[in-house]
């Protein structure tokens, strides 16, 4: 099998891989809709740029774990396209790293809103001072 391809072929190949993920993968649509709320709740709320790294950090993971969960999914039912207690194990285990992603993105996200609103609950700001970026 050829194999060789140049770097600009590869990224072709991982942006074609990324459209196919978004056009087949249904909860991958409902994340990138929720991302680009966050986006949107970030912009209207002026978010600093250390809360837009976490921001961008947690939701990259939340995506990249659904792109994952959806290759072990298509793998397993390349294997094994019967019904099998052990896909069945392989596969709800993949979906658990999409599970514990959101949870935690979500998480994440609700601190930052409430930092801005509370902030003596977290004071996170005071830690945020802190962070040089530059
Ligand atoms: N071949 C199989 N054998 C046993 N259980 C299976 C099999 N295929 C799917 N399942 C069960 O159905 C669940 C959903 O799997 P499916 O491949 O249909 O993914 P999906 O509907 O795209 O779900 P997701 O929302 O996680 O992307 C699995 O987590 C598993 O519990």
């Amino acid at each position: 099998m050829k194999r060789s391809h140049n770097i600009y072929k590869s990224f072709y190949f991982a942006i074609m891989g990324l459209l196919i993920a978004f056009k087949e993968e249904r909860n991958l649509k409902i994340q990138l809709t929720m991302f680009f709320l966050l986006l949107a709740i970030g912009l209207i709320l002026r978010f600093k740029p250390i809360e837009w790294i976490i921001v961008l950090l947690s939701s990259s993971i939340v995506i990249v774990s659904e792109i994952i969960n959806s290759v072990v999914e298509r793998i397993m039912d390349y294997i094994n396209p019967e019904f099998d207690d052990r896909v069945k194990i392989i596969k709800d285990m993949s979906a658990s790293f999409v599970l514990i992603a959101c949870l935690f993105s979500v998480i994440i996200f609700l601190i930052l809103i409430f930092n801005r609103f509370f902030p003596y609950i977290f004071g996170l700001n005071n830690s945020f001072k802190d962070i040089k970026l530059t």
